[in-house]
């Protein structure tokens, strides 16, 4: 690999540099979408009238407890369903992935987007809308197993690693438009919320028609025993006929992969067991800084503690604005300071902001009584330095650690056990913060910094540095 990888990047590889680019950005796109959209849409009162009208009149209610406006199973669900669908069809997905190719399985995960798209911007009543989310979670769990596979396997390998970072910076990119889209649809009655939930179907369609043109990897070609069109399309993605070290490379790995036990086996081995408990705690520590109650929640969070649908609206703007920022610091960073250093700066970042928001609400946020504006603001700025530590660590470390510590014959299988366990805790967290905000009220920041804490030791005493490392 090193051979044809340390050549000069020709204009060719270049095209599929782009193309790897396009699919990336669909995919990332996609999910961080749909991981945005959700709140604004329930912080919609057209929404909120046609789909759920008690929360709508609670809502409405002068005197209905702050904290507990929106403490609903079925609003949560609307969020929530899509990940319970990711983390179960995730595991189908990396069947169809190495058993029908990963082109294949980036189609199949447009066409579930699409329907999902279609299913929900055109819902009619709950089980629909609820439908529709389920639909769409198939197409995030075939997206998210394939794309960042089919990227590391097609690009050079000189921008391997760059390729893992720029899918979760294209993931806050979708999030960011999504709290765009949110904000533009508000003032658009009454339709606004089915205008927001159909945008979601621009990067799907493109990926649709992406899957038409797009190359097949290498490595799952000759994996299915299609060896000589696997080594031609090498030779057409590195442009050039010299391929011969990538692909005996490419060769070994899969016949070591066929030789092993069987990944599934392999990956719970003696000696696999540090980096499967590292990889699946850090996607359960990820989830737990608390981000997804933001991420998901940002525009009604910014309601309860007393801002107006529109300032809660832009509010979450900037919030998604910090996140694609700090990501992009992340990928320069990264390799500059190593893993570790970004992990435990950001708990200390993480910790301190959570504590002193759940200070403010604590003496300020009564159950009647909103926040002055002084107070908002300060929530508001210390949510953006929150976000902002999440963001140039954890969020996209949290995929690029477990991709880095197996060893190549476990690797597919202890990732895809990686992304199942964040999909679980996303799960979890979409299922339970407005009910967890309505009876822990400001402890519910204190709950998150606690673990923080927790994560911040275990990063100290058991994550090892693999800056610098070879995979
Ligand atoms: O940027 C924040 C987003 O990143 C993720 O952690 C995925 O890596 C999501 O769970 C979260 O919504």
């Amino acid at each position: 690999m090193a051979a044809s990888g340390s050549k000069p990047i020709s204009f060719y590889s270049k095209f599929y540099i782009g193309i790897c680019w396009v699919v990336a950005a669909c995919g990332g796109l996609m999910f961080g979408y749909d991981i945005g959209i959700s709140g604004g849409v329930t912080a919609m009162d057209d929404f909120l009238i046609k789909f759920f009208p008690a929360v709508y009149e609670k809502k409405k209610r002068a005197k209905e407890d702050n904290y507990c406006k929106f403490d609903n199973q079925l609003v949560q669900l609307f969020t929530s369903s899509l990940y319970i669908s990711a983390l179960v069809s995730s595991f189908l997905a990396s069947k169809v992935c190495s058993k029908y190719g990963r082109k294949r399985t980036i189609f199949c995960s447009s066409i579930f987007c699409l329907l999902g798209v279609g299913v929900t911007a055109s819902a009619h009543h709950l089980p629909q809308l609820i439908v529709g989310r389920i639909l769409l979670g198939v197409g995030v769990g075939f997206g998210n197993e394939a794309i960042p596979l089919y990227l590391s396997e097609l690009a050079p390998i000189s921008i391997r690693g760059g390729v893992n970072i720029m899918f979760q910076l294209f993931v806050t990119i979708g999030i960011l438009i999504a709290n765009l889209v949110n904000w533009g649809c508000s003032h658009v009655h009454p339709f606004g919320w089915r205008l927001a939930l159909g945008v979601g179907g621009f990067p799907a369609v493109i990926l649709f028609l992406g899957s038409f043109i797009i190359p097949e990897t290498p490595t799952s070609l000759i994996e299915r025993e299609k060896v000589e069109k696997g080594q031609k399309t090498l030779q057409k993605i590195r442009r050039t006929e010299d391929v011969d070290v990538e692909f005996q490379q490419i060769v070994n790995a899969c016949e070591v992969a066929g030789q092993v036990e069987g990944s599934w086996s392999e990956v719970f081995s003696r000696q696999n067991h540090p980096p499967l408990i590292i990889g699946m705690l850090i996607q359960v520590f990820q989830q737990f800084t608390g981000i997804n109650a933001i991420m998901f929640y940002a525009p009604v969070l910014f309601q309860t503690v007393g801002f107006g649908s529109n300032g809660a609206l832009l509010s979450s703007v900037c919030t998604g604005c910090i996140n694609v920022i700090c990501t992009l610091i992340a990928n320069f960073s990264v390799d500059k300071f190593g893993r570790r250093a970004l992990l435990l700066e950001s708990c200390i970042q993480m910790f301190i902001t959570q504590t002193i928001i759940g200070g403010i609400l604590y003496v300020h946020l009564t159950p009647t009584v909103g926040l002055n504006k002084h107070n908002g603001l300060a929530v508001v700025v210390l949510v953006l330095i929150f976000v902002a530590g999440f963001a140039w660590s954890w969020g996209p470390l949290g995929w690029l650690i477990p991709s880095e510590t197996f060893p190549l014959e476990a690797r597919t299988v202890g990732f895809a056990f990686a992304v199942s366990t964040n999909m679980l805790f996303t799960f979890v967290i979409a299922q339970s913060f407005l009910s967890m905000l309505c009876h822990m009220r400001s402890f519910i920041f204190f709950f998150f910094a606690a673990w923080v804490l927790i994560m911040g030791l275990f990063v100290l005493f058991f994550v090892p540095e693999t800056k610098n490392i070879p995979i």
